[in-house]
């Protein structure tokens, strides 16, 4: 038994430090099958995270485990690659009339997200297993036809499996004369997401035998909730970080920056910073309400930068269309509102769209509740995340920043807070700041934008706030929303026969009415000051040296690990001004006055 492991007559605990971790342990030292070791170095993943280390022996060993992690640490393949390669060596000859194994997640994009990987493998494996993807909207027999063989592996939400048992499309008999192994991802949500009674539905009819596995980034009630009624003397594993005091852990490996800006100025603040390339892409900007995100985009749009929205008022396949468009990198910024904090749960657009304009039904369009732009979401290679608006909760951070810096990547976060954020700002600090072993867990104001660099800008970006009126964001959401509404049928329709096409539709489309004058396209030469010109030189230095210029689809990237710009820097600023703002007088825009009323941030 590990150091740190308890033992009472239910369950065993293990707690892994680091340095309990044996890093240079390879995939094959931990018991992994020859095909899919090479299936992952095809994907270039060659050595195992903290928690597939200690969950895959497990796993292949047949317990049943809790495993915390924090986010972004690998948890889906720490416990795919023992599952699939359980399935590999299983006598081919069993009978069976249900899938043996069950992944069930929170959202419908995460199922996807999950779909897709074990697809992938199965097919770099080259082993003639089925995985299925199944969801509540799709017909009983759609859903009947889906089961046919069965296939090895189903993949849903829990409402997904309580809609077959009730259906009679799933019979609880075959599913206890089959299943092997179920898995509960995000295990923290499951109940809070409205699951307790489809899960309660599927309970009875798991057998003894089945192995079951929890993953979740944080521990909760829930966790416990679930683990009692699904588990037989389970390893609880939590990994470094995780657990204990706090809740939630920041990944290590994101420089997390943080600007002052008044809140009339965000705009100029975020064009600033990608304008003049001060930040790496790509980036993913979070904003707490949709509005806002389509401002932004307008506002964006008009200096030439292209960005896509992704929200909860939009249709499903929409959704999971742009997701795998940012990730192929089809597009640099997506403005993302994330449903948690979100404020406007019932103020989506009155109208309902859909269908011609004789045919408008003045109703109130329904943001999906199974909808989670953060937990969960893998967005490929971001590496900048942008909170425009601070979220409401700590956690709420700490999931935002964890879509950058995933796995053994690095990356980095920038909040700007303004002076009515400032609280939630200090609750955010002081949770990060708050580990005394470990001072790089602490948010350093952003080096590399300078006052006279956002006051270069200032008027352009006044100029053209104003033309971005209430009601041009209402009728582009409008707009936004009727097109992806006309994609989604389209996206059905398509990718019933090619379901790789990602070209068919874009989602970064412009969405003024207007076209973006040409002179706001390009920041003349004589508005950008000799510091801004050295920072912007940096980024682009390292973006090269990252291979990081073009992450198109198919394109090869080196690893951006240990090659992050503002290292450096920060490791000299983390706790204090950039120097050049001094000269400036005041940092990054703030008057003195906005100084004073911050003075006791700062000394945090
Ligand atoms: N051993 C590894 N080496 C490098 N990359 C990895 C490794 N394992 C997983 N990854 C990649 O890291 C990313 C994050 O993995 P994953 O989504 O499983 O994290 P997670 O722990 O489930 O995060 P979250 O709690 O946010 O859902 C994925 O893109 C995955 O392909």
């Amino acid at each position: 038994m590990a150091a740190g492991a308890t033992k009472n007559s239910n369950e065993t605990t293990r707690e892994h430090t680091e340095q309990e971790i044996d890093e240079d342990r390879s995939f094959e030292e931990l018991g992994l099958d020859a095909r899919l070791v090479r299936a992952l170095l095809k994907k270039r993943i060659e050595k195992p995270t903290p928690i597939q280390h200690v969950a895959i022996p497990l796993i292949l060993e047949g317990k049943d485990v809790v495993a915390r992690a924090k986010t972004g640490s690998g948890k889906t393949l720490a416990y795919l690659l023992p599952l699939l390669q359980k399935l590999f060596t299983a006598n081919v000859d069993r009978k069976k009339l249900a899938p043996n194994v069950f992944v069930l997640a929170p959202s419908r994009e995460l199922c996807q997200q999950i779909y897709v990987e074990v697809k992938s493998l199965l097919e770099l494996c080259k082993v003639p297993l089925k995985a299925v993807q199944l969801n509540s909207n799709m017909l009983a027999t759609d859903l009947q036809a889906a089961l046919v063989g069965p296939p090895d592996v189903l993949i849903s939400t829990p409402a997904c499996i309580a809609k077959c048992l009730s259906n009679s499309v799933l019979q609880a008999a075959s599913i206890n004369g089959s299943l092997e192994t179920l898995v509960l991802d995000e295990a923290d949500l499951l109940l809070s997401y409205g699951y307790e009674n489809d899960i309660k539905a599927l309970t009875p009819h798991i057998p003894r035998s089945c192995q079951c596995l929890l993953m979740s980034a944080t521990s909760s009630d829930d966790v416990d909730k679930l683990k009692k009624l699904m588990l037989h003397n389970p390893v609880i594993l939590t990994l470094p970080e995780v657990g204990n005091r706090k809740d939630e852990v920041i990944p290590k490996n994101v420089q997390q920056f943080w600007i002052y800006c008044p809140a009339n100025d965000k705009l100029l603040y975020i064009l600033a910073m990608l304008k003049l390339e001060l930040v790496q892409k790509k980036v993913l900007i979070f904003t707490n309400n949709i509005d806002t995100s389509f401002r932004l985009k307008l506002f964006l749009e008009k200096f030439g930068i292209k960005s896509a929205v992704l929200n909860a008022e939009l249709p499903q396949n929409s959704r999971l269309h742009i997701l795998e468009e940012f990730n192929a990198g089809l597009f640099d910024y997506l403005i993302a509102t994330d449903i948690s904090q979100s404020t406007e749960k019932d103020e989506a657009p009155k109208e309902n769209i859909v269908g011609s304009k004789k045919s408008r039904k003045y109703t109130k369009l329904k943001l999906d509740s199974e909808f989670g732009v953060v937990r969960g979401i893998d967005f490929k290679n971001v590496y900048t995340v942008i909170n425009f608006e601070m979220p409401r909760s700590v956690t709420g951070y700490v999931h935002r920043i964890g879509r950058t810096g995933r796995a053994y990547s690095s990356g980095t976060s920038i909040s700007l807070v303004s002076t009515d954020e400032m609280d939630t700002f200090e609750e955010v600090r002081s949770f990060v700041g708050d580990n005394e072993n470990n001072g790089s867990n602490s948010i350093a104001e952003f080096p590399l934008l300078t006052k006279s660099a956002v006051e270069s800008l200032r008027y352009r970006a006044e100029d053209v706030a104003k033309s971005v009126t209430k009601i041009a964001v209402r009728e582009s959401r409008a707009q936004d929303l009727r097109n992806e509404i006309l994609n989604s049928a389209k996206l059905t329709a398509h990718f019933q026969t090619n379901p790789r096409d990602l070209d068919l539709l874009k989602h970064d489309k412009v969405l003024s009415k207007t076209a973006p004058p040409p002179h706001l396209r390009d920041v003349p030469d004589y508005l950008i000051d000799k510091t801004t010109k050295e920072a912007r030189a940096m980024v682009k230095l390292t973006r090269d040296a990252m291979g990081n210029n073009n992450h198109r689809r198919g394109s090869k990237r080196k690893s951006r690990k240990g090659g992050d710009p503002l290292m450096a820097i920060s490791a000299g600023v983390s706790k204090k001004p950039h120097k050049g703002f001094k000269k400036d007088g005041a940092s990054n825009g703030k008057s003195n006055g906005d100084r004073q009323k911050h003075k006791k941030t700062k000394a945090i």
